[in-house]
């Protein structure tokens, strides 16, 4: 069986609200091979959000990709979403572990920091995300570790690793040599006139998993 955390993580951009357009994009990422699916929307409105969100957990259900929801603890319970990521300003992990339940996926961001990693592993967390490891336009003031950081924390850590921050499918085989799990993406999947393609390309850089 293919590892439930290797390969593409797409994350969804911040554009003006389409739903059908943003549930098409998601699809097209899918079809590229994503393996995960995050629901990032920093808007204050939370109507229109988990309207669009309860939209992508259809596409994501009916392709059998798991949607994670950024930030919003509440909007993922609500909406029986697959898991929820949480960052510095969110709502602790051992929280969501708890309304979520020991099924859900429950991603923490460690920026360049292994002591967080190593909390978020203890707390629960189905995995730890570092970066950014390029700059982003997404996410300009972002922490910038070095790739080494995702090979110390393989040495440390049993949870799986994601790498975020300007990956794109040239740079990204770096990261995987590196210890990365999982490839996290906006712009790199989302900006691209064909966003299947620009998937597949990070899928790529995976290697094949042969069935045992
Ligand atoms: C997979 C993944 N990694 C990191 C982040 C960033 O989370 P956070 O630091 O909470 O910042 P915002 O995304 O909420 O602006 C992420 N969303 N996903
Ligand atoms: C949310 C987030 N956290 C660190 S970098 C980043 C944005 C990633 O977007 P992109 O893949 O376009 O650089
Ligand atoms: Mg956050």
């Amino acid at each position: 069986m293919t590892h439930r955390f290797r390969g593409l993580y797409a994350i969804t951009p911040e554009t003006s609200r389409h739903s059908t357009s943003l549930q098409d994009q998601v699809a097209a990422a899918i079809q590229g091979g994503a393996r995960l699916i995050q629901y990032r929307d920093k808007g204050a409105d939370s109507s229109p959000r988990r309207a669009e969100a309860r939209a992508l957990l259809d596409v994501c259900r009916v392709a059998e990709v798991p949607l994670v929801i950024n930030d919003d603890l509440d909007l993922a319970a609500a909406i029986g979403a697959d898991g929820v990521h949480l960052g510095r300003d969110d709502p602790d992990p051992r929280e969501a572990r708890q309304r979520l339940g020991p099924h859900a996926i429950i991603g923490v961001s460690c920026y360049d920091q292994l002591a967080l990693a190593a909390a978020a592993q203890a707390a629960g967390a189905s995995y730890a995300a570092f970066g950014s490891f390029f700059p982003s336009t997404v996410k300009p003031k972002a922490a910038r570790p070095a790739p080494e950081l995702l090979t110390e924390a393989r040495k440390r850590l049993t949870i799986p690793l994601v790498a975020i921050g300007g990956i794109t499918s040239q740079n990204g085989a770096l990261l995987i040599a590196a210890g990365a799990d999982m490839l996290a993406v906006v712009t790199g999947v989302f900006a691209q006139p064909d966003i299947t393609a620009a998937a597949r390309a990070y899928t790529n850089l995976f290697p094949k998993e042969t069935p045992a």
